[in-house]
């Protein structure tokens, strides 16, 4: 038998994936990921503790499986995007903590960058806006912050990456500096259309060019995991930040099909081929996962707090105790009672982009209770993903495409049938979840293995796909406006502060 393994290091966990060959996962272990936020607004990881966790868990999904490193044909990574982290060279050391991509420290750089007009070569060469959320500014703030870091870096003894880079160079003990295309582009610092880095950004904001990356095709031969960690050398074929990893495990492959992702953020994603398409409605235009070959791109969607709300409901006011408890509380009630929680904790992300907004919660009377607030909660991540959707029908809509048939769904909170049903109501079309749950693992597993002759091309991939349950829409199109509206009111409350 020919096994995969997938590792999976995301905002809230760490986690490993064994895969067989035909997609389906055989065992898996998750460890999760200390949050630590050390002023109003900044969040960090310790590096550390992702790589021990990460291996921790590659560990025991091995163990559980009972599958040994030698019957793996190959590792796939797939991570947190944008997250910034720098390490010394030589001792491997990380110089500080990861500055995690819903850290919003750098808006002050920001801004100034914005005044200074660069948003437009942004937009062109990136396919992004300029925001905290990208990792560009959070090596900038490193260089200007910790003392003596810029020297290094000028003398070539720092090495920046995502996480993917991280645990790469772990993996092979310091030997190899990678990461691959769908990462690179989210840092702000890649041109997109050559697939390499953008000298004229690095310059504008002072970053040497020799703390980056070699940057590859998400589906190619990367290094190999040394022997002592896993227990035999395991080759690393395949890497690619999470959400464009789930694009892939939902076999979207064809220009119009599109997934959402509903994690610690949310991340719909639209194929849309070989074709640069800028959006004129708030969302960004990324790289896809891809092997080699002509570059492939999608128009993106990120919400920054969607599962993380009901972590906040968790461990912020104790409201429940697991997370999956929030669908009992929220369906004790009908509705939420005209409330409406709008958790701009760390800004909003797409499609509005207002870093300073902060979360409101508007609309409560006398009878309201904590279960219309953790429905008001569930119902902020389906509001937040039905604008998404609008801004990408209306891109869409202007290149010609067709309207979107139905949305692919995966993640932590798309196990909520509440959340769901409330989706297709709200967006109109069917939302249809795959029987495979970890559709970013996945899709990390089918990369590393179409490099490695496992899958020979993506249409035999298509045909393992498959549908676990359909949410048919059942509201007529006038509630859905209506409750959009009343989410919209909310939002301009959130940002007017
Ligand atoms: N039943 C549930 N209903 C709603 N949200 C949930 C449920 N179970 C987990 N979550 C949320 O999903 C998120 C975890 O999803 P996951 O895909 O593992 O995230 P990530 O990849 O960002 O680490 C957490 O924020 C958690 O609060
Ligand atoms: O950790 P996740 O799965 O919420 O994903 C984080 C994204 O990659 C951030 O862009």
């Amino acid at each position: 038998m020919t096994y995969l393994l997938a590792l999976d290091q995301g905002t809230s966990s760490s986690r490993s994936i064994v895969f067989d060959a035909d997609g389906r996962p055989l065992a898996q272990a998750q460890l999760e990921l200390p949050q630590s936020y050390p002023q109003p607004g900044w969040v960090e990881h310790d590096p550390i503790e992702i790589w021990r966790g990460q291996l921790d868990t590659a560990r025991q999904a091995l163990a559980q499986a009972g599958v040994a490193a030698r019957e793996l044909a190959a590792i796939g990574i797939t991570n947190q995007r944008e997250t910034a982290l720098v390490w010394d060279r030589a001792t491997g050391q990380p110089v500080h903590p990861a500055i995690v991509w819903q850290d919003r420290r750098t808006e002050p750089l920001c801004a100034r960058l914005r005044e200074d007009g660069l948003e437009p070569l942004v937009r062109e060469r990136t396919g992004l806006v300029i925001d905290p959320y990208f990792s560009a500014t959070k090596i900038a703030w490193l260089l200007e912050q910790v003392p003596g870091l810029r020297a290094r870096a000028e003398r070539g003894e720092l090495a920046f990456g995502t996480v993917d880079s991280w645990l790469l160079w772990q993996l092979t003990g310091g030997a190899v500096h990678a990461t691959d295309v769908s990462n690179a582009s989210r840092t702000m610092l890649f041109d997109v259309h050559r697939s390499d880095w953008d000298a004229e950004l690095l310059a504008r904001l002072d970053i040497p060019p020799a703390l980056l990356p070699r940057v590859q095709a998400s589906s190619s031969m990367f290094g190999t995991a040394r022997a002592d960690l896993l227990g035999a050398p395991v080759p690393i074929t395949g890497i690619a930040g999470d959400q464009q990893a789930a694009l892939f495990g939902q076999a979207c492959f064809a220009p119009g099909m599109a997934k959402n992702t509903y994690g610690t953020g949310c991340f719909m994603l639209m194929h849309t081929g070989n074709r640069f398409q800028a959006s004129a409605n708030g969302l960004v235009t990324t790289r896809t996962a891809q092997a080699a070959g002509q570059a492939q791109y999608a128009l993106e969607g990120s919400v920054f707090v969607a599962g993380a709300v009901v972590q906040w409901l968790r461990d912020g006011l104790r409201a429940i105790s697991r997370s999956a408890d929030i669908e009992a509380l929220a369906a004790s009630v009908p509705d939420a009672g005209g409330v409406s929680l709008v958790p701009a904790f760390t800004g909003l992300g797409a499609p509005y982009w207002k870093p300073d907004a902060r979360g409101t919660l508007t609309g409560m009377t006398r009878g309201t209770t904590l279960a219309h607030i953790a429905r008001a909660a569930l119902e902020s991540i389906g509001c937040q993903s039905a604008a998404l959707l609008e801004a990408m029908s209306r891109d869409a809509a202007a290149a010609g495409a067709a309207p979107l048939s139905e949305l692919r769904v995966d993640g932590g909170a798309s196990v909520n049938d509440l959340l769901m049903q409330f989706q297709a109501d709200l967006l109109g079309i069917p939302v249809v979840r795959p029987q495979v749950a970890e559709t970013t693992a996945l899709g990390a597993a089918y990369l590393a293995g179409l490099a490695t002759g496992v899958w020979s091309h993506e249409g035999e991939i298509a045909s393992l796909w498959q549908r676990e349950r359909v949410f048919e829409p059942a509201w007529g199109r006038d509630r859905a406006a209506e409750r959009m509206a009343q989410w919209e009111r909310a939002v301009r409350q959130a940002v007017a502060g």
